[in-house]
């Protein structure tokens, strides 16, 4: 594997799943695979997890880490080609990928949708022109349309929470928000749970329907509580919308996830890939709860970009 950027790109994810669970158990125990290598951590945007868990998880492969946050301790970069850079852009892409890719070994990169077009977002327009001047290996740290590592955190978690011989129902179900969301998330839980052994729910208020390259063959439901009957776990996250592109169109209904909500399901385990808005998204007591998996899949970010890059590591592009 050279490139990280959707479930696509992973040979077997039943095998990586493995390495995943094997690393949890000895994470320290391929520590000559980074030796003498370097992982670069490019951010366009905030993080928490991505930065940390990745950081940690190239250490732990034995490499050692540098990061960088474009724009606020760098120079901000030009995306558009031809261009008469004359305004606040300093640096162009091309330039900037070219040069890190000549200081590390493996990047990773963190590049938000613009919101605004969806033209750029969906083509990957960041993350497709940083692949193609770095030339060294890419791994995801959220996209304009996906947050591969995420998901992978999440499968980790749901294996680890299920046990029993029948399919669990998972749902991914929309939540509130004060303002426009990436559907980077939620495109990629649907990617990799399609490539799943889960049955499948996504509900969402009307004009939230995201692109049906996600959802082709997916049940989708705007009736929340058709959704949640029966589940298993539930995922919460908010989008905006891909139709209206980047816009929030008026929802009829709480769509906040409380305690009497989950009543109907079959005990469910609670899901978030956080930061997550408190009483907004889903409520205190279920955050707080015992069916909460929010802490635990957030642990698991750490073995997903370990076993993700102990693969690219092996394929030896050095
Ligand atoms: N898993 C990381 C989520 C990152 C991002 N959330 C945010 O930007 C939240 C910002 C806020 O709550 O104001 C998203 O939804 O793609
Ligand atoms: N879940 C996640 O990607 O968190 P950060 O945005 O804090 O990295």
């Amino acid at each position: 594997m050279k490139y990280f950027t959707s479930v696509h790109d992973v040979k077997s994810v039943e095998q990586m799943l493995q390495d995943a669970l094997a690393l949890k158990k000895n994470p320290l125990g391929f520590q000559h695979l980074g030796k003498g290598k370097t992982l670069g951590l490019v951010f366009l945007n905030q993080s928490l997890r991505t930065r940390l868990s990745t950081q940690k998880a190239g250490n732990n492969l034995g490499m050692n880490v540098i990061a960088l946050n474009v724009g606020q301790e760098s120079w901000t970069w030009e995306f558009d080609d031809n261009v008469v850079m004359n305004g606040a852009k300093v640096e162009h892409i091309k330039d900037a990928a070219a040069v890190m890719g000549q200081y590390c070994d493996v990047i990773g990169i963190r590049c938000f949708p613009s919101l605004t077009s969806r033209e750029d977002d969906y083509n990957e327009k960041v993350i497709n022109q940083f692949i193609k001047y770095c030339r060294v290996p890419v791994v995801s740290l959220e996209s304009a349309t996906r947050h591969p590592l995420q998901s992978f955190a999440d499968l980790i978690t749901i294996t680890e929470n299920w046990n029993k011989p029948s399919k669990p129902k998972v749902v991914l179900s929309w939540g509130h928000h004060i303002k426009p969301l990436p559907q980077s998330v939620a495109n990629s839980f649907t990617e990799w749970m399609r490539n799943a052994d889960v049955d499948f729910v996504v509900t969402h208020p009307e004009g939230y329907e995201l692109s049906t390259e996600f959802t082709q063959g997916v049940k989708v439901t705007h009736n929340q509580d058709e959704a949640l009957r029966g589940a298993d776990f539930v995922y919460v996250k908010n989008w905006s919308s891909f139709e209206d592109y980047g816009q929030t169109p008026a929802v009829s209904g709480d769509w906040l996830l409380t305690p009497e909500r989950m009543q109907i399901t079959n005990n469910a385990k609670v899901m978030h890939c956080l930061p997550v808005r408190r009483n907004l998204e889903v409520s205190d007591s279920l955050l707080d709860g015992e069916n909460s998996l929010i802490l635990q899949q957030a642990d698991n970010r750490l073995y997903a970009a370990q076993a993700v890059l102990k693969e690219i590591l092996e394929t030896n592009f050095f």
